[in-house]
């Protein structure tokens, strides 16, 4: 694990307009060597395009979650005036003067509000990008940023949180469809089965044009703490998973295509079957990139542990049981750890251990963090 960044050892938060050549703290060195790039010089394909009305949805979205853990989906039902508005509403927010965003920005604890990306203090060198990170009303950070006018902002993530919600809930049903688990195998998804109780953040995030994009990270490399990611990007590619095997594959922007990414907790709910992808973010020369990350998870204070159908003698439980919240404090202390720090012992025996939660173990996962020291 690379060394953490003391907070304030430098600058954190950059005007990233009036800087025009790439600053020594934002420059990392011998980064892209880690995998090699691109899935079309080595025929691996790239991530999987669903249309959600074909009637083999179900198949093809198992097929791409245990295979790719990231897919593309069309006919999802969100218009495209609402993704326009969303779009603009990110734009105009990080549009405004720095000093006026450092008013909505996140506290040191917190969770909401602006700011560098969390996972900064991982990484000896800061990211490409700036965020804003919605956890519940964003009314108060809107009327911080918007004192006039903070209406059209909070009706557009109101609306968008909406539709997103129920549109997570179909793609969640695919998803444990595919693994033959039914209505009955989920209390939580609640008496409807649409888990009207299940928790949401919405990420917005911002990549400036970079004066040096070959030597600049927008987003480092990892995992949703979700249990399942949906993200629209604008027009500019920058979003990138690892394959293993074939390194760094680039998910291009395709309008009106939304790209939904498998996270730690579906990992863990699947035991291991559907594992959470890697992915980062580029930057470039020239355009401003925009994504917005709907990141799906359970109610808050759930447990979430393998599904009972999906384990036996043979497949024991890989994970114990763990809530949301515990786990978005374990991601935030741990990082990319933080899987393998629920992971059971499965000692030669075949009995399990409950109570050995601390296990660390080395996977293909850590390498690209090792890589980089
Ligand atoms: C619900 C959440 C997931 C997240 C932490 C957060 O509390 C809100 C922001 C999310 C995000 C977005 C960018 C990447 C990420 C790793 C991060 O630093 O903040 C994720 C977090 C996560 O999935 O662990
Ligand atoms: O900007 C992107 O494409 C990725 C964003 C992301 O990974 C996140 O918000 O968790
Ligand atoms: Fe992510």
């Amino acid at each position: 694990m690379p060394s953490r960044v003391p907070e304030a050892s430098h600058h954190k938060h950059l005007d990233f307009n009036s800087v025009k050549e790439l600053p020594e703290s934002h420059a990392w060195t011998s980064l892209l060597g880690d995998y090699p790039s691109g899935p079309d010089s080595c025929g691996v394909g790239s991530v999987p395009i669903i249309d959600l009305d074909d009637p083999n949805a179900q198949k093809l979205v198992g097929h791409a979650c245990s295979t790719w853990g990231v897919f593309q989906v069309t006919n999802h039902g969100i218009k495209n005036s609402l993704l326009n508005g969303i779009e603009a509403a990110g734009k105009s927010l990080f549009s405004l003067p720095i000093q006026q965003k450092l008013k909505a920005a996140r506290s040191p604890d917190g969770v909401s509000g602006y700011g560098v990306a969390r996972i900064s203090s991982f990484f000896p060198k800061l990211m490409w990008s700036e965020g804003f990170t919605i956890f519940g009303s964003p009314l108060e950070h809107a009327r911080q940023l918007w004192p006039q006018d903070h209406n059209q902002f909070c009706d557009v993530i109101e609306e968008y949180e909406k539709v997103m919600q129920q549109l997570a809930g179909r793609l969640m049903w695919l998803m444990l469809g595919s693994l033959g688990i039914t209505k009955e195998d989920i209390k939580w998804a609640g008496p409807k089965a649409n888990f009207k109780g299940a928790s949401a953040a919405i990420q917005l995030n911002s990549y400036p044009a970079c004066p040096d994009p070959d030597r600049a990270m927008g987003l480092a490399a990892h995992t949703d703490s979700t249990l399942l990611t949906i993200l629209h990007q604008n027009n500019t590619s920058g979003l990138q998973v690892l394959r293993e095997g074939a390194g760094w594959v680039t998910v291009p922007p395709r309008p009106g295509t939304l790209v939904v990414n498998i996270g730690d907790l579906l990992h863990i709910l699947s035991n291991g079957l559907y594992p959470s992808v890697l992915h980062r973010a580029m930057v470039n020369r020239t355009q401003h990139r925009l994504s917005i990350a709907y990141l799906y998870g359970p109610p808050t204070n759930v447990q979430i542990s393998p599904l009972s159908k999906l384990v036996d003698p043979s497949h024991p439980p890989l994970y114990r049981p763990v809530t949301w919240t515990e786990y978005l404090g374990t991601k935030a202390k741990h990082f990319n750890k933080a899987l393998s720090s629920v992971r059971l012992c499965i000692p030669l025996n075949g009995l399990v251990d409950v109570n050995d939660h601390n296990r660390v173990e080395v996977s293909w996962r850590q390498l690209p963090y090792i890589k980089m020291m």
